[in-house]
């Protein structure tokens, strides 16, 4: 990526089609739901904690994103995240690309990123919560070929290693609240879903963007809905990030609020909630003028979950709208989408619709 900063222009595979470039200036809105999680992170009353469920039902069906504050995340724990991560981007590119991610190990560091086969402006690190895991090795459903996913470490910075793995297990305690919040929102037990989680394939994710020649042109994250159950993110100060609104599909910037984590709806939420709760469409612009960094924590289930939607969700007058799919053939091909330029046509959710 130096050299095509050097260039002073992005390079023809980062450019968007005409109708998905950034407009420029565009205003943080107002109406993206703040939640406070106080009352569900100590020890509450019941009714403190479907008070708060239903603030979060309100926002995902509303919305499908919000922030949250008082959420138990320790502020230490993301600043020993964001000093390690900085400093393991600022390393020449050789050395980030020891760990450098590969078709046969989705894990690790990552500089040549596809979303819906235009390149993102953007290198990432994913790490996993289980250090080692077996997953599919091709999107062909009669392929039963298992590969390892294993965590890859840099040397540099010393510090990374436990910075992350104390920042993937506070925002997977976050996670968890959250997602007994969903339970209980839909008047399901808050431990509802905790049993596709058995051998998850939850990850950390950090995002740096450096500074882009092109705002008008290229994105750092190009637009998509996440592929997961749901997102922890650490926005940093910088903005950046924006979301189509649901009510009119205009692109709407999520304010930066200090210490806030802000929160999204994935896919598979939206299949076992047989879209009573809708993931949403986010990207992320450019910047000319500064770098952007953030840090977010992706739930997913193991990867023999047989994704449909929830028996109890789907009554008469919403009968279900998803066939059933295996969750880790349907990630195999995102990921290998994501990995490099395909002819074939993306796979989404939508595809499984009914
Ligand atoms: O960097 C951000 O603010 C959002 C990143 C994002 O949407 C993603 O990595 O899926
Ligand atoms: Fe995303």
């Amino acid at each position: 990526m130096e050299v095509v900063k050097a260039l002073e222009v992005v390079e023809p595979a980062f450019i968007q089609e005409p109708q998905h470039r950034p407009k420029q200036g565009v205003k943080p809105a107002e109406g993206i739901p703040l939640i406070d999680l106080s009352g569900a992170i100590s020890n509450s009353s019941p009714e403190t904690l479907k008070k708060v469920a239903r603030e979060v039902g309100n926002a995902c069906k509303e919305w499908g994103f919000f922030q949250v504050i008082n959420h138990g995340v320790p502020a230490e724990t993301l600043k020993k995240l964001e000093s390690a991560r900085n400093k393991f981007f600022s390393l020449p590119l050789e050395e980030k690309r020891k760990v450098r991610r590969a078709e046969t190990n989705f894990l690790g560091y990552y500089e040549h990123e596809f979303t819906k086969n235009v390149r993102d402006w953007n290198e990432h690190y994913d790490i996993s919560l289980i250090e080692r895991y077996p997953f599919p090795a091709s999107p062909d459903v009669n392929d039963t070929t298992m590969v390892d996913y294993f965590n890859r470490w840099p040397e540099n910075p010393p510090e990374f290693r436990e910075a992350c793995e104390e920042f993937l297990r506070e925002t997977e305690k976050l996670a968890f609240k959250l997602l007994e919040l969903i339970a209980l929102s839909l008047g399901l037990p808050g431990n509802r879903f905790n049993g596709y989680f058995k051998d998850q394939t939850s990850f950390i994710r950090l995002n740096y963007y450096p500074q882009c020649p092109n705002p008008d042109l290229a994105l750092g994250i190009g637009r998509h809905k996440d592929g997961n159950v749901l997102t922890v993110l650490a926005q940093g100060e910088v903005s950046g990030l924006e979301v189509s609104r649901k009510t009119d599909g205009k692109w709407i910037a999520v304010k930066p609020i200090p210490n806030a984590y802000t929160i999204n709806i994935g896919n598979m939420m939206q299949v076992w909630t047989n879209e009573i709760y809708e993931s949403v469409e986010h990207r992320v612009t450019g910047n000319s003028e500064t770098e952007r960094y953030s840090a977010l924590f992706s739930l997913n289930p193991s990867h023999y979950v047989t994704m449909k939607p929830l028996e109890e969700l789907t009554i008469d007058e919403n009968p279900p709208k998803y066939r059933e799919f295996n969750y880790g053939k349907f990630t195999a091909f995102r990921k290998l989408s994501n990995f490099k330029k395909l002819n074939a046509e993306n796979i989404q959710v939508e595809h499984f619709r009914i």
